[in-house]
């Protein structure tokens, strides 16, 4: 029961411990690998600016690339984590089974010879420092940021992966037809929340969508013609650009009031019902929690800026590679 020698014992030597405890802290913190924003301060300090230089480039002459870029880093994550496997190719020396064959990716992810174009530029500066997986959240970031929407700074250290889940991607990517419940678990599975759902759906403010992942919204819906979610004058407008049984890959914006800015619209759209996805339409139609924070995020782009930025963060969090796990690939397209 504290006697005054105790207390005059810890008194002493408690700034020792401290320093002690804060020392270990740091150790396991190391081995433990957080992300942090500085990993290339010293390596490669202008990497995030060689990033946007290339990306600034491409949108010359595409101006949809910012879009599939972010899509990109968003597919890496959701499968074994964001450790760049969705930009490995199919290789029967290295049996590699590409995500980029899965379905939620075929003939519909794109940007791979921009990201290509960002390695080279990255290596040229600092040779064998940056992964693939740090690009894709430096490029997610800065086709953010260009094209009106909120920057941030992006927490760094990922490394490769040496595999791809074909199987995985097939299983974990969200589909455009899923409902609520399915959306919710899929998120959760990964770690993120009904927040998270809500904000990172707002990336379907800039964009494309082909025909075939919405066209059955359009037409038979239900026995009695169109999904009753979506605005009437809306299915005429996406009628003529999907046909029934027309080009299942034809382009719609995601969009259709400012497809290539990063802005809060896509909330007022799904107000108005005039969310080109059934799982963007879910997210205001449905029963549940997003309702509320459609109507937040559509009333106040800054709330929705910062919570976008916020849950970028927590996607990019999901389960990276560090220390000493995989490699820092040398081409983004195949295992070293
Ligand atoms: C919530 C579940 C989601 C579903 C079901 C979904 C589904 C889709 C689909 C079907 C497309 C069109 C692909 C095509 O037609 O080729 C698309 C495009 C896109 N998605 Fe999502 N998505 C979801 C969440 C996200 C998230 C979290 C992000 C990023 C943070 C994102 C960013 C984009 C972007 C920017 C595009 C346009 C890409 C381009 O123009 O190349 N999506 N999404
Ligand atoms: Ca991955
Ligand atoms: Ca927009």
């Amino acid at each position: 029961m504290g006697s005054s020698r105790g207390v005059t014992t810890t008194l002493i030597f408690s700034p020792l411990a401290t320093t002690f405890l804060v020392t270990i802290g740091l150790l396991l913190c190391q081995s433990n690998a957080q992300l942090t924003s500085t990993f290339y301060a010293t390596t490669c300090p202008n990497v995030s600016g060689i990033v946007s230089t290339v990306i600034q480039q491409a949108l010359q002459s595409d101006a949809r690339i910012g879009a599939s870029l972010i899509r990109l880093h968003f597919h890496d994550c959701f499968v074994q984590g964001c450790d760049g496997s969705i930009l490995l190719t199919d290789n029967s020396t290295t049996n590699i089974q590409s995500e980029q064959n899965a379905a939620p990716n075929v003939n519909s992810a794109r940007g791979f010879g921009v990201v290509d174009n960002i390695k080279t530029a990255v290596e040229n500066a600092c040779p064998g420092v940056v992964s693939c997986a740090d690009i894709l959240a430096l490029a997610a970031e800065a086709s953010v940021s260009l094209s009106g929407g909120p920057s941030w700074s992006v927490p760094l250290g990922r490394r490769d992966s040496r595999s791809a889940n074909q199987g995985g991607a097939n299983a974990s990517i969200p589909a455009p037809f899923d409902n609520l419940s399915n959306l919710t678990s899929k998120f959760s599975a990964v770690g993120l929340n009904t927040n998270d759902l809500v904000a990172l759906s707002g990336a379907h403010t800039f964009g494309r969508a082909q025909c075939r992942t919405f066209v059955n919204r359009l037409y038979n819906f239900t026995a009695s013609g169109p999904d009753p979610t979506l605005s009437s004058s809306y299915v005429t407008t996406l009628q003529q650009t999907c046909p029934q049984n027309g080009n299942g890959a034809a382009l719609a914006n995601l969009d259709p009031t400012t497809p290539d800015a990063f802005d809060n619209n896509y909330f007022s759209n799904l107000q108005g019902n005039q969310g080109l996805l059934q799982s963007d339409q879910e997210l205001f139609s449905a029963n549940g929690a997003p309702v509320a924070l459609v109507n937040a995020f559509s009333a106040n782009q800054t709330a929705f800026f910062q919570s976008f930025a916020q849950s970028m963060i927590n996607m990019g969090n999901i389960s990276p590679l560090t220390g000493s796990s995989g490699e820092i690939r040398r081409d983004c397209k195949i295992i070293n």
